[in-house]
């Protein structure tokens, strides 16, 4: 059975279609990257399907459920850029938030709960930020403190938007190896990425979007000069270098 099953999926803005038609499926313990040109849809289609923006038409499962029945099972990073970090919170409650499914709403965080925190946090070697404030973290430090949630979250499902856009080479290297062993524990990941020259290396899958699905399957099938050159339209000099 498909962790994650899309079909017919459509949304605008006002009157502004920004995904039609989009269909595809994904399979356990894969790791997909989701590629397109800017305003392909590519942030539109994660909000979409975690409820976060209202669909036209379409159906998502996951699980073979709908999100509500399912959703301490999905862990979601949202886009640096779409998050207010003048709210007034620091790193260990920004972790202990993606266990509000296991400590119950409205609940006090216990100190088992504290300890998965902590090391989740240390995990992304950001222990000795703790109890600094949110705003006061740099981008790729909020980065690793939003990874750390999802890590503490023990979610089977992760979407993450752009995880690497703006963080240095070390921690891009750290996401990586996280996303690697969430893999390597049979989870499934899909990441709104944009460097075309890392997806051989870091996706076993891709979706290329542009609107609508323009190739979805195994990397080494989908990657071709052909396909990228359909879904950007043709914008892309550096691929002359890629042959297929
Ligand atoms: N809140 C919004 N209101 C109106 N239009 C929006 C809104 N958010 C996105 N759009 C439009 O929807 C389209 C898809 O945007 P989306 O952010 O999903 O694209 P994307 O593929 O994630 O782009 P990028 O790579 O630039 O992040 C774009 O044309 C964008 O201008």
């Amino acid at each position: 059975m498909p962790v994650l099953s899309v079909k017919s999926l459509s949304a605008s803005y006002h009157r502004n279609k920004v995904l039609d038609g989009v269909d595809f499926q994904v399979r356990p313990g894969t790791m997909t990257g989701i590629v397109g040109p800017n305003g392909a849809g590519k942030s539109t289609l994660l909000k979409v399907m975690l409820n976060l923006h209202p669909r036209l038409a379409g159906e998502v499962s996951f699980f073979g459920s709908g999100y509500n029945q399912v959703k301490a099972r999905i862990g979601y990073v949202p886009q640096r850029g779409s998050v207010d970090w003048d709210f007034p919170t620091d790193a260990l409650d920004v972790v202990l938030m993606g266990l509000y499914g296991q400590i119950g709403w409205l609940k006090w965080p216990k100190q088992q709960h504290k300890e998965k925190a902590m090391q989740a946090l240390d995990e992304m070697g950001m222990a000795d930020y703790a109890k600094r404030q949110i705003s006061q973290l740099s981008g790729g430090q909020q980065q690793r403190v939003f990874l750390a949630r999802a890590l503490a979250q023990e979610a089977e499902l992760y979407f993450l938007d752009e995880p690497l856009a703006g963080v240095d080479a070390a921690t891009e290297r750290a996401i990586m190896q996280t996303l690697k062993t969430l893999k390597e524990k049979g989870k499934t990941v899909l990441v709104v990425h944009h460097d075309l020259q890392t997806v051989e290396d870091y996706f076993d899958h891709l979706l290329l979007l542009n609107r609508r699905v323009m190739a979805h399957g195994p990397t080494e099938e989908v990657f071709t000069k052909e396909n990228i050159f359909k879904t950007y339209g043709g914008v892309l000099r550096w691929m002359g270098e890629k042959s297929g």
